[in-house]
């Protein structure tokens, strides 16, 4: 499922968060969405999902809106900040969310198991640790099997074990033919997880090209970015 964004624009009072953005983000590969903090990483990711309303533009899944499909957790699985009720169980959270979009219960036990939450299913999710809480937050997005998943951050918090784990994921989810949309300030992450990239600095598109495109000519992915992002980064 591709992901289309056109001139898509958020202005918060007289700050543009995001500026005309003009892209594309394909199947059957991880997209990495880079830009220094307050660059518009996670607006444009709301805006996909329909949580902020575009000032103008458009952000579309294959030809339509997010709000426009009748059950959306299986077409767009999302890991957003926060969004997590403290008082409920992992299981329970996973409980309401399948009952929302008529997904069978037995995927919310799955989707426990896989991200290893099955022995923590029945605790509150306000007594998780952080790791726990994004774990919980990823077998949210994969719940509804969606062709698109958005992932802002997943590795913060994890253990080491917990980061070889999503990247694996993320790759199993990409070579599987879904769409993978991850932004992540951690590069040497992205340069072993991406194929593809796309770089935004104050909201306006800086680079959409492969990861080897970008890397070309410079010693790192870290060093590329430097580059690139020179002059966005916020003061
Ligand atoms: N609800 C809001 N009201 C006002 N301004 C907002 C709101 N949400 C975001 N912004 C502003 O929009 C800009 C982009 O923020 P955003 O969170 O999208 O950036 P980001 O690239 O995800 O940053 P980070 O890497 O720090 O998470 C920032 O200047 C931020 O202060």
């Amino acid at each position: 499922m591709l992901i289309k964004l056109r001139k898509l624009t958020k202005r918060f009072g007289p700050a543009v968060a995001v500026d005309g953005l003009d892209l594309e983000i394909r199947p059957g590969r991880v997209t990495g969405f880079l830009g220094p903090n307050g660059a518009g990483k996670s607006t444009t990711m709301r805006m996909i999902l329909g949580l902020d309303r575009p000032t103008s533009g458009q952000a579309l899944l294959d030809g339509q809106p997010y709000c426009s499909y009748e059950w959306p957790l299986r077409k767009v699985g999302a890991l957003l900040e926060g969004g997590v009720h403290p008082g409920r169980t992992g299981r329970n959270h996973l409980l309401a969310m399948a009952r929302s979009n008529a997904i069978p219960v037995r995927r919310v036990n799955e989707m426990l198991e896989l991200v290893g939450l099955g022995g923590a299913a029945r605790k509150r999710a306000g007594a998780y640790s952080m790791g726990m809480r994004q774990r919980l937050g990823i077998a949210g997005a994969l719940l509804g099997d969606p062709p698109v998943v958005i992932l802002d951050e997943p590795v913060n918090g994890l253990d080491p074990d917990g980061v070889r784990w999503i990247r694996g994921l993320m790759r199993d989810l990409a070579a599987e033919g879904r769409t993978v949309f991850v932004s992540s300030h951690l590069l040497s992450e992205m340069q072993v997880t991406a194929d593809h990239l796309i770089v935004i600095g104050r909201g306006r598109l800086i680079a959409d090209a492969s990861l080897a495109q970008i890397v070309a000519g410079h010693a790192s992915l870290e060093d590329a970015y430097y580059r690139l992002t020179e002059g966005s980064v916020l003061s």
